[in-house]
């Protein structure tokens, strides 16, 4: 099941359990602008490449729409759409004054040079910038783009509409970005996951954790869970993947990274089949990488008793059900992700006051809202008898619908 199909069907399954009129589950599904646009830039060997950009504004009853824009080779519009759904529903379950959307541009940041990357960037602004803005449509980075796409954009954009930090979030700090927002959505990831398994009476320390994916979200979530006593037992990326039963020295694994740009030839672990990761025996799996990566080929021989939906939408509906018939305890993205985008608020908030905050209010104030939103989804869980991912979109879908009401959707 494609992405978008898989999102639409979570959605339904919520709008059900909350007994939406079929007419307002209709005008919640269908996004409020889908923008597609074609990027033609020179290469730095003279010729021209074309790329095609997107940006889909799901929902903005709630405020200002936003998300995350992605530079990835498998960047389609249904992907891109799923995507800005789920920034709706995420915005909503951290309770955060957002809408949702989502962008992305067709291409392999990985073979583009740093100056191709920045005039694609360019480009893509130069075609979107009448309609983003801090008050209708606030772009973030997420896979394949980090503070220096940020900063791009905030550069084209404001030649258009004067200087203008508030409208994108995850710059660098020096151009108005917020303290503690890089690590962000792995620290987010992190006191999701406390919450969860104090449910059960554990807590990191000791605890077996396996991650895929070694970029901003999994670098931070792995960095966060060694430094409080989590034994990360396989770590994989994009270059290959890595295991020590004993636990990798996280600190090493990011210096040899930095140092080679890849996973591979780790002195203090075994390298291992990256497919094989997913299976691995754990107690806790943390997809930090692509969607759909838990299918119905590996759902039945996953090991891990929980998993982090640090990813978007890494599991499948039929995953999700094969999963969850084996007992095992997911926490759906649109909340163990939810950090990130929770920060992106408070850099947003600094702009806008021109005050900056200092990391350990920023910190505070994530956990706050982390630890919060994990109890409005138990309770939703309790009043629905329902899964966590159908607590999560429950609180969310329900928020968002509460909104359109008040807004005058019946008039
Ligand atoms: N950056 C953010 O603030 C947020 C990101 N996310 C989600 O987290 C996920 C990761 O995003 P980022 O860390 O920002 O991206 P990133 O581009 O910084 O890192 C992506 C990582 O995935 C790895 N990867 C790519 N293909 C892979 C494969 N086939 N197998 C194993 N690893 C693979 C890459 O090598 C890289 O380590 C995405 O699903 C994104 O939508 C969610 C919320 C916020
Ligand atoms: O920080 C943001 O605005 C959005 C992050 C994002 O794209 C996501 O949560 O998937």
């Amino acid at each position: 099941m494609n992405a978008l199909a898989a999102t639409n069907r979570n959605f339904r399954l919520a709008s059900r359990l909350l007994g939406l009129d079929s007419k307002l589950e209709k005008s919640l599904l269908i996004p409020f602008r889908e923008i597609k646009v074609e990027c033609t830039i020179p290469k730095d060997d003279g010729t021209l490449a074309s790329y095609v950009g997107f940006r889909v504004q799901h929902d903005n009853a709630r405020g200002p729409m936003k998300g995350g824009i992605r530079y990835h080779p498998e960047v389609d519009p249904d992907e891109v759409n799923a995507l800005a759904q789920l920034m709706t529903w995420k915005t909503a379950v951290a309770d955060i004054p957002y809408g949702g959307a989502k962008g992305g541009i067709g291409c392999n940041p990985r073979d583009l040079s740093k100056s191709e990357l920045e005039r694609l960037t360019r480009v893509f602004t130069q075609k979107i910038h009448d309609l983003i803005g801090i008050h209708t449509d606030v772009p973030a980075p997420d896979m394949g783009t980090n503070a220096q796409t940020m900063a791009w954009i905030l550069d084209e954009y404001s030649k258009f509409h004067g200087h203008s930090p508030a409208v994108v979030t995850g710059k660098p700090i020096d151009l108005g970005g917020s303290l503690g927002r890089e690590a962000a959505t792995g620290r987010g990831v992190v006191y999701a996951t406390e919450a969860l398994l104090a449910e059960y009476g554990k807590s990191i320390k000791g605890m077996t954790f396996v991650i895929q994916g070694f970029g901003n979200v999994g670098s931070w979530a792995s960095r966060l869970i060694h430094e409080k006593g989590g034994k990360v037992i396989a770590v994989s990326d994009i270059t290959g993947a890595v295991k020590n039963p004993n636990g990798i020295d996280i600190s090493e694994l990011l210096k040899h990274k930095e140092a080679t740009g890849s996973l591979k030839s780790f002195s203090d672990g075994d390298s291992m089949d990256p497919n094989e990761l997913l299976v691995h025996e754990c107690d806790v799996l943390i997809p930090c990488a692509l969607g759909g990566v838990l299918n119905r080929e590996n759902a039945a021989d996953v090991k891990a008793k929980f998993i982090i939906e640090a990813a978007n939408h890494p599991t499948d509906p039929e995953a999700d059900e094969v999963l969850s018939k084996k007992g095992v305890i997911i926490l759906p993205d649109i909340y163990a992700n939810a950090g990130g985008v929770t920060v992106s608020y408070f850099e947003w908030v600094q702009n806008i006051q021109g005050f900056m905050w200092d990391e350990e209010r920023v910190n505070m104030e994530l956990k706050k809202y982390m630890t919060q939103a994990f109890h409005n989804i138990k309770n939703m869980c309790q009043t629905h008898d329902c899964s966590l991912r159908m607590g999560a979109f429950t609180l969310g879908v329900n928020r968002v619908a509460r909104a359109t009401i008040l807004r005058g959707w019946e008039a």
